[in-house]
């Protein structure tokens, strides 16, 4: 199930499924497994959700005019770090009244 077409973004994949991310999985182990496993893998759960939460809440997004909705893909490509091999060119539009109000408040008027 999880061989299925894997270069897909398919997050429907993982409903119902007990593979897990703590590298008991070796079919799906973005943080390693073993003796060397990430040893930020606790903090990195966590501040992924709240980041992306975050980003989604306080602001709207739409894909750029330059790219299409076919293009989005999920290739990485190898580097120092990983990195998307087509670089998703998502724009902010909105900026939230929210959010605006959250910098006043952090930065006075
Ligand atoms: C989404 C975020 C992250 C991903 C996907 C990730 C992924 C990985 C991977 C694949 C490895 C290599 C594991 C192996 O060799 O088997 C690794 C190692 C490591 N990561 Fe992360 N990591 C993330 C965030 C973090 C954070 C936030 C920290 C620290 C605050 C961190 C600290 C480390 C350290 C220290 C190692 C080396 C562990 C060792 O070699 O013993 N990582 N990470």
């Amino acid at each position: 199930m999880y061989s299925d077409k894997p270069t897909q973004f398919k997050p429907e994949r993982f409903i119902d499924s007990k593979v897990d991310f703590r590298g008991t999985n070796l079919s799906f182990m973005p943080f390693g497994s073993g003796r060397r496993i990430c040893l930020g893998l606790d903090l990195a759960v966590r501040m992924l959700n709240l980041l992306l939460a975050s980003l989604i809440h306080h602001f709207d997004w739409k894909l750029s005019n330059r790219m299409a909705l076919e293009d989005i893909d999920i290739k990485d490509k190898i580097g120092i770090t990983l990195q998307k091999a087509i670089a998703l060119l998502a724009i902010l539009v909105v900026v939230a009244k929210e959010f605006i109000s959250l910098l006043h408040h952090m930065f006075g008027e």
